[in-house]
């Protein structure tokens, strides 16, 4: 599917384990140049959609396209465009951040003194260059997060897609990841992002999409999905939550 208005298409994009459906046909299509934001409750389908979306997860039905490239049909031409946080940030942590990157870049085919430039600056803007030869392994949550942010920026991606970039990051390091966002998307980027953090989607997205149950339940512009209410109320309403009668837990 060649159409440069949109990074990713997902048409009929279905998944189950042992019988239980994960997810459930999701068709969705993300502008280019959007900030598109992935919302969902906990299990309901935002890192299976995103792992069968960029090549990491073979789904049982449906097809995904990046950038026009059918990721299943064409994963080499399709994985050269964009860039992936995956979820728990399966990184090779035996290495230290300066050399991860490297890694990164030499398995891409970058030019090494590219690497290395572009290495520096990323450690250094994502405040991981006092890491030195800190492994990994050895890293915070918080820093396992902005080295796989640093892996997936390095080769300069048209498309970004992470699953979960706030999780675990302090507010001072949340900041500079959405800094460093906007400023993507701002230069022709565009950005997918999972999350359950109403705040930043609101404050970040140009687009929405609220997944429940591995089902899309509402899509549109954050305009469009929030009309005039708040996201969470949207989300609550939309996920079905449960309040406390304050009858619960009585022995605690
Ligand atoms: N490898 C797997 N094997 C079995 N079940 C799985 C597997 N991966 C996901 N699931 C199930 O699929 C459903 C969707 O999980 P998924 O991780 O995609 O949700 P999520 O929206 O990313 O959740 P969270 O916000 O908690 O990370 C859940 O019921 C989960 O238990």
């Amino acid at each position: 599917m060649k159409d440069d208005r949109f990074a990713m298409v997902l048409r009929g994009l279905a998944k189950s384990f042992d019988g239980k459906v994960a997810v459930g046909g999701v068709d969705l299509d993300v502008p280019a140049g959007s900030f598109y934001g992935l919302l969902g409750p906990n299990g309901a389908g935002k890192t299976t959609t995103l792992s069968m979306a960029v090549g990491l997860l073979r789904p049982d039905h449906g097809q995904a396209w990046v950038l026009g490239h059918d990721i299943w049909a064409d994963p080499i031409q399709a994985k050269r465009l964009f860039g992936v946080l995956p979820d728990g940030v399966r990184l090779f942590d035996r290495l230290s951040g300066a050399e991860l990157l490297a890694y990164h870049g030499l398995l891409r085919g970058m030019d090494p003194t590219v690497v290395d430039q572009r290495a520096a600056e990323l450690l250094d803007v994502l405040a991981l260059a006092d890491a030195g030869q800190t492994l990994v392994v050895d890293y915070s949550a918080g820093m396992k997060k902005k080295i796989g942010l640093a892996c997936a920026l390095l080769h300069a991606p048209r498309l970004l897609v992470l699953d979960e970039p706030f999780e675990a990051v302090d507010p001072v390091a949340a900041a500079l990841i959405r800094d460093i966002l906007q400023r993507y998307v701002a230069g022709g980027g565009t950005v997918i992002f999972s999350s359950h953090v109403m705040e930043v989607v609101e404050r970040l997205c140009s687009h929405v999409a609220i997944l429940a149950g591995g089902v899309i339940r509402r899509v549109g512009t954050l305009a469009e999905v929030r009309g005039e209410r708040s996201l969470e109320d949207v989300f609550v309403e939309v996920v079905g939550g449960r309040t406390a009668t304050g009858e619960e837990l009585a022995w605690l």
